[in-house]
């Protein structure tokens, strides 16, 4: 016994080192392998595929739709306050998914406010010269114009919304960009007495007063008659195979996957361009991050002039309420009829499947949510995002909600996801610089800058990229000023024939 015990002793000391030394070996061994496993587990990202993303789940197909074939030519009416960028992202990422062909405007608007001309159409070569799948950035209704850049079988649709609620989510965006809202003190005294504000003439108003009607490419102040708007009422729908209704996403979402033939992921969203509702702490004046980011990009005009501005007084009596009504009228009169032809359509495709299938919408939602989004999927405020490249837009002095994405996702699951939450800036100069490809510039570089308006509003955003390889889009390109403050190519004859036209109105 004692032999064995001096034996293993000389062994393990005289031949194989210490025990000590052992022990420290394993002990660096498993941490080695610990930290392997960790990374495997949380970062799994950068290096693999998924091999079975959420994405690619048979719960993203939806019930079935039949034998049809999902609609590929489409035409969106963004109009304006109405949860349009929610929609408009979906058909964003539709066509990115499959490579369809988009429409662009050369700015960030197809020429808004002036009713639409084909020519404000990036890449367009005359009538249906380019076959283009896809077209629904913000503009004026026009339809003889529309119809030069969109193929005959197109599927024509828009949104609209209560105009109390519209007017309300307008005044906030727009107060410092519609004169009649800027020198009202609040919604509740705009309402009290419109006229006092309100001079039709001055530029940018019509964000005051019907602005869907102003959208849909009718005069927003003709004086309201029952047969005026049973005119326009049918006009829209003349044209336009659907409309959605803003208070009813989900159900309109339904609607319009039967419509177009589309699988249930195709119309699941996250709701973008969302207005902070209750200030925080540091949000009653300027230090928002749409001052600090207009300080920073050396833009004094609208974005950087609502710094110390108080958050407009939004609330309303009932009295106030109805009289938005009144003022509105042809948009209540729109909302009023449509409201009740969406409600007709639901009764068609059957009352109870479409509670099933919103049921099942809201569930996707929420399982999405949890994969793709930090903080359970609660939208927060833009400098609270890192990720410039998918930080909101700001206008005015309300705040413009996004989401970060979650951290450690895979590759798939995080394109995905990344497509669902990026805002309609950044996305349009990711399908811009697709379908445009420029080489890169070297003096421009990652950081290079570009001027951009949405909304009516001006500002400065960040044109490097993440996520997904840029290419210069259109940002070093000779341009001119566009007029809501984008910028137009020079080198466009036509379209300066255009805008030479457009300047007399
Ligand atoms: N899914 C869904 N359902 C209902 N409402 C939604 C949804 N997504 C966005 N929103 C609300 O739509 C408002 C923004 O509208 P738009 O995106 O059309 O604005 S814009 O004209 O493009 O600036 C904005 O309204 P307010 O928050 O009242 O300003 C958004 O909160």
């Amino acid at each position: 016994m004692m032999t064995r015990n001096r034996m293993l002793r000389w062994l393990v000391c005289g031949r194989l080192g210490p025990v000590w030394m052992w022990k420290a070996l394993l002990f660096f061994v498993a941490i080695a392998f610990a930290t392997q496993l960790l990374g495997i587990i949380f970062n799994k990202s950068s290096t693999q595929p998924a091999a079975h993303s959420i994405f690619s789940s048979p719960d993203a197909q939806g019930p079935s739709l039949g034998s049809c074939q999902p609609h590929t030519h489409i035409m969106f009416l963004k109009t304006h306050k109405t949860a349009s960028s929610t929609v408009l992202n979906m058909l964003y990422r539709f066509g990115e998914e499959r490579n369809l062909r988009f429409a662009l405007p050369l700015g960030y608007q197809l020429g808004y406010p002036l009713p639409f001309n084909a020519h404000r159409v990036k890449g367009y070569r005359g009538p249906r010269a380019t076959e283009f799948h896809i077209m629904g950035n913000h503009m004026r209704f026009n339809r003889p114009e529309v119809e030069k850049v969109m193929p005959a079988d197109t599927f024509y649709f828009s949104i609209i919304r209560d105009p109390v609620a519209l007017a309300e989510s307008s005044f906030a965006y727009y107060k410092e960009v519609a004169p009649a809202f800027r020198k009202a003190k609040g919604l509740g005294d705009f309402a009290d007495d419109p006229n006092k504000y309100y001079d039709p003439r001055l530029r940018n108003n019509h964000y005051a007063r019907n602005l869907l009607w102003f959208d849909f490419g009718m005069d927003n102040n003709a004086n309201f008659s029952v047969e005026l708007a049973q005119h326009g009422e049918a006009m829209i729908r003349q044209t336009f195979r659907l409309i959605l209704v803003s208070e009813y996403f989900d159900q309109s979402m339904i609607l319009l996957r039967h419509a177009l033939c589309w699988p249930l992921d195709a119309v699941v969203s996250f709701s973008l361009n969302a207005r902070q509702q209750k200030p925080s702490s540091n949000s009653i004046m300027g230090g928002s991050w749409v001052g600090k980011a207009a300080v920073a990009a050396g833009v004094g005009a609208r974005a950087g002039r609502s710094q110390g501005k108080m958050l407009p007084n939004l609330s309303l009596t009932d009295h106030q309420r109805e009289k938005l009504r009144q003022w509105n009228a042809l948009d209540w009169y729109l909302y009023k009829a449509f409201n009740r032809t969406f409600w007709e359509d639901i009764d068609k495709f059957g009352r109870a499947q479409m509670e099933q299938e919103v049921a099942l919408l809201r569930m996707r939602r929420e399982i999405l949510g949890r994969v793709c989004l930090r903080d359970g999927g609660k939208p927060v405020e833009a400098y609270r995002i890192r990720d410039k490249n998918i930080r909101p837009f700001q206008s005015g002095v309300v705040k413009i909600l996004g989401y970060e994405l979650q951290p450690g996702l895979d590759n798939a699951t995080r394109t995905a996801c990344l497509r669902m939450i990026r805002p309609e800036i950044q996305y349009k100069d990711l399908l811009d610089s697709k379908q445009f490809p420029r080489p890169v510039q070297p003096q421009l570089g990652q950081q290079g800058q570009g001027l951009l308006a949405a909304g009516g509003a001006f500002g400065r955003h960040d044109s490097s990229r993440t996520g997904e390889k840029m290419m210069m889009g259109e940002a070093e390109m000779e341009r001119e000023r566009d007029w809501d403050g984008s910028r137009i190519m020079k080198s466009n004859q036509t379209l300066k024939g255009v805008r030479e036209k457009e300047r007399l109105r």
